[in-house]
């Protein structure tokens, strides 16, 4: 483990599978994987057929694989179905609730239909990736950091499962408030058109100087926005969800506000690559989250209507003006919603 300018930062192998395992047993800890997913039949099959493969039925780190189909109007439900998950359509989760379109609202109701008590998200349109994302996102949480360990990394080297010693670290990571790091971030290499660190726009053009201006604090996360990330579920009842994609920065920045910069993490998952959107539509993507960072500031008024106007050529090369109301609206902590 290092401190990169404060953020507790670790390599997805700091821990074995073995260690992390014995853990989790020993705390009695549960685990739930979420993949939100909107028209993902192209890849959301393959996303759960290798996670179940190797983390629900070769060993059992996760005891709950759910994915929360987000309105898809193709085949994703049945993909993922067939593929082995448990899935719900998001908006018939809590139907009383009600039910906004976006990522971020798939994220909070997946809070209604799972239990475990550290919950793993990841994307569904992943194509360059593996499953040591999982075990190298729950390392933080399941043991303290071999940082505060007084015997150091090299404790950490292959040893038998459930040692004692294991089991102590795995008491202590659960209870002990130094070590009790609450959200942990994946990052990775990000492959763009341009080179095999160029990809992510937003967070190079939108995350990053909404950092540097306003919440310094973050600068240190290598990926701010990654959609591979895992939390204490007690953390993720607490926290205000954007229905959209804002929910990665504003899961940062509340996290922070709530319980200190030494409750996130974030650990090297390696490479992954993804589904690029085109560059329009991550201007909607932009808008929530700018919407959302502006709300923290107390500058905007949450989910007041925000109208995208993007310009480009129209039929016979005459310019046109495309309108775009992007939703800003968020979701209370899920721990104060009854029922
Ligand atoms: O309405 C939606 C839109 C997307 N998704 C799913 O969310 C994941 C990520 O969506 P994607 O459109 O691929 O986002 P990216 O362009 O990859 O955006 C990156 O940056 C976003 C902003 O922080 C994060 O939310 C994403 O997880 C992160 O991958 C995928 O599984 C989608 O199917 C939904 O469930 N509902
Ligand atoms: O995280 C991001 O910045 C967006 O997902 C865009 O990523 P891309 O530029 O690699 O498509």
């Amino acid at each position: 483990m290092r401190a990169l300018h404060g953020i507790a930062t670790h390599a997805w192998d700091d821990w074995t599978l073995g260690d992390l395992l014995a853990a989790k047993v020993a705390a009695g800890t549960t685990v739930s994987l979420v993949v939100p997913a909107r028209n993902e039949a192209a890849t959301v099959g393959d996303v759960v057929t290798r996670v179940r493969e190797a983390l629900v039925e070769t060993t059992a780190l996760i005891d709950e694989l759910i994915v929360v189909d987000s309105d898809s109007t193709d085949t994703t439900y049945d993909v993922a179905t067939d593929a082995g998950a448990t899935v719900h359509r998001s908006a018939e989760i809590r139907p009383d609730l009600g039910s906004h379109p976006g990522k971020g609202e798939a994220m909070w109701k997946s809070l209604f239909v799972t239990t475990g008590d550290l919950v793993v998200f990841m994307d569904a349109d992943l194509l360059d990736w593996d499953t040591h994302f999982v075990p190298g996102l729950l390392g933080p949480l399941l043991l303290p950091s071999p940082g505060l360990e007084a015997s150091g990394p090299a404790a950490l080297a292959p040893r038998p499962a459930a040692s004692t010693e294991v089991e102590e670290r795995a008491q202590r990571a659960s209870r002990d408030p130094v070590s009790r790091v609450a959200l942990v971030k994946g990052f990775y290499e990000r492959p763009g058109a341009d080179g095999p660190w160029e990809g992510g726009r937003v967070t190079e053009l939108v995350a990053r100087p909404l950092i540097a201006t306003s919440f310094p604090e973050l600068g240190g996360l290598v990926q701010p926005l990654a959609g591979e990330w895992a939390a204490r579920r007690s953390l993720l009842e607490q926290l205000w969800m954007p229905t959209g994609y804002a929910i990665e920065l504003a899961a940062l920045i509340d996290t922070v506000r709530l319980v200190g910069t030494d409750a996130v993490a974030q650990v090297d998952l390696g490479r992954r690559a993804h589904r690029h959107q085109a560059l329009r539509d991550l201007g909607g993507m932009s808008t929530q989250i700018v919407a959302a960072a502006l709300a923290r500031l107390g500058a905007r008024e949450v989910g007041a209507p925000a109208v995208l106007r993007q310009h480009g050529p129209g039929p016979g090369g005459m310019l046109t003006s495309d309108d775009r109301d992007v939703v800003t609206v968020e979701r209370p902590p899920a721990g104060g919603v009854g029922g």
